[in-house]
């Protein structure tokens, strides 16, 4: 059997960590590399010290994965990444928001944190890419404001941060004392994009620490105020970041946004297991395009099957919070930066609908 990275992290799990907790749940393991039998990866320590009082561990992890079947050869490195006190961060010039601190592995937490004046965290996730999860977002957080929310919109989706076009934002965030970062407001909600934060030809491979430090970064530097509810647009599928956010935050829980259509439900069953795995509860799985009316003949079509999302609640025993129609108006609206809940179109009730069930739920 070959080896796979996921049943070398699975092992790993039994190598204890000297002051509690093991390697992996330490999130020690980086640089995991499995080439046919060789397996490579380095356990990163806080600073020197700390990696010498990992030589028993590195030792115990080595054996571990050698002992896996299908490993040929086994090669563990300890690095330390913090050799000295780092001296205290230059505030960024002119108001300017601080660099992201892109490669910063995220500060370590005891627990999982809370964000000051925040009362809920609701992460919007998706399986499969392109299903709306974006849309969604903008526009329930509009629709969540209009009913007298206070609310935070944190564009996580670093692989194509579109709120800033969905919500009409284009301004780099301000930071005059080059720590906190000064979210933006368009129609009634402060929301902060990844994508405003980094420069248009900024190409960046993100790596999954650097994505955690990033977001860390954009959750607690934020000044976010008092909000009743922070709705976090991730990137789809499930990864570092999901990780991140539901391992290290207090996050009140997650909604899944899926079109009927089976592959997209299949992925978005992965999401749920995640979440569930992660021990985040699931607030409600919405359905995106649901139904195509054509604006000419009133024709209803139902492009991508029907009722498979609601299905797919009942069967799970989870909360249905909606079915969103296919329109183009809804498309254009996001293109334009004016989510159509921020209209006084018809296509805006389904989501208003969305919004009170989900205050509902949570009241
Ligand atoms: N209900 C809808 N009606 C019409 N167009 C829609 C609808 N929902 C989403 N779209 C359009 O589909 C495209 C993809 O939507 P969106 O970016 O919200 O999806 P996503 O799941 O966030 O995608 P990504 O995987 O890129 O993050 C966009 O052009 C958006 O305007």
């Amino acid at each position: 059997m070959t080896p796979t990275r996921d049943n070398i992290l699975k092992a790993l799990e039994s190598v204890a960590h000297p002051d509690g907790g093991t390697l992996v749940s330490r999130d020690l393991i980086r640089a995991l590399v499995v080439e046919e039998g060789m397996v490579r990866f380095v356990i990163e320590a806080e600073d020197p010290a700390a990696a010498r009082a990992l030589e028993a561990a590195r030792k115990e992890a080595e054996a571990t994965v050698a002992a896996l079947e299908g490993v040929t050869r086994v090669s563990v490195a300890l690095t330390a990444h913090g050799p000295a006190p780092k001296a205290p961060p230059r505030p960024a010039p002119s108001g300017e928001p601080p660099a992201l601190k892109i490669g910063r592995h995220p500060t370590s937490q005891q627990g999982k944190q809370d964000l000051p004046g925040i009362k809920r965290i609701i992460a919007i996730g998706s399986g499969k890419g392109g299903v709306g999860k974006s849309t969604v977002s903008s526009n329930l957080a509009v629709a969540l404001a209009r009913e007298g929310w206070k609310v935070g919109l944190l564009d996580a989706d670093i692989y194509g941060p579109s709120q800033p076009r969905m919500m009409g934002v284009s301004k780099r965030p301000a930071s005059p004392d080059g720590k906190l970062i000064i979210p933006l407001e368009a129609h009634g909600v402060i929301m902060i994009s990844i994508g405003l934060m980094m420069k248009e030809d900024e190409a960046v491979i993100w790596r999954g620490p650097m994505l955690m430090g990033a977001l860390q970064q954009l959750l607690t530097q934020v000044q976010w105020g008092e909000l009743d509810a922070l709705l976090i647009d991730m990137p789809p599928g499930t990864g570092d970041i999901q990780l991140t956010l539901c391992s290290k935050f207090n996050v009140t829980g997650a909604l899944v946004v899926s079109t009927p259509q089976d592959v997209a439900l299949l992925d978005a069953r992965k999401a749920l297991r995640a979440f569930q795995t992660l021990k985040t509860p699931v607030l409600g799985l919405i359905e995106n395009m649901s139904t195509f009316i054509c604006p000419k003949c009133g024709h209803e079509e139902h492009v991508f099957g029907e009722g498979g999302v609601r299905k797919e609640a009942t069967r799970l025993e989870l909360p249905f919070l909606g079915e969103l129609p296919l329109a183009v108006d809804v498309r254009l609206a996001g293109d334009g930066g004016v989510p159509v809940a921020a209209t006084d179109s018809p296509l805006a009730a389904p989501y208003r609908r969305m919004a009170r069930r989900l205050i509902e739920s949570c009241s």
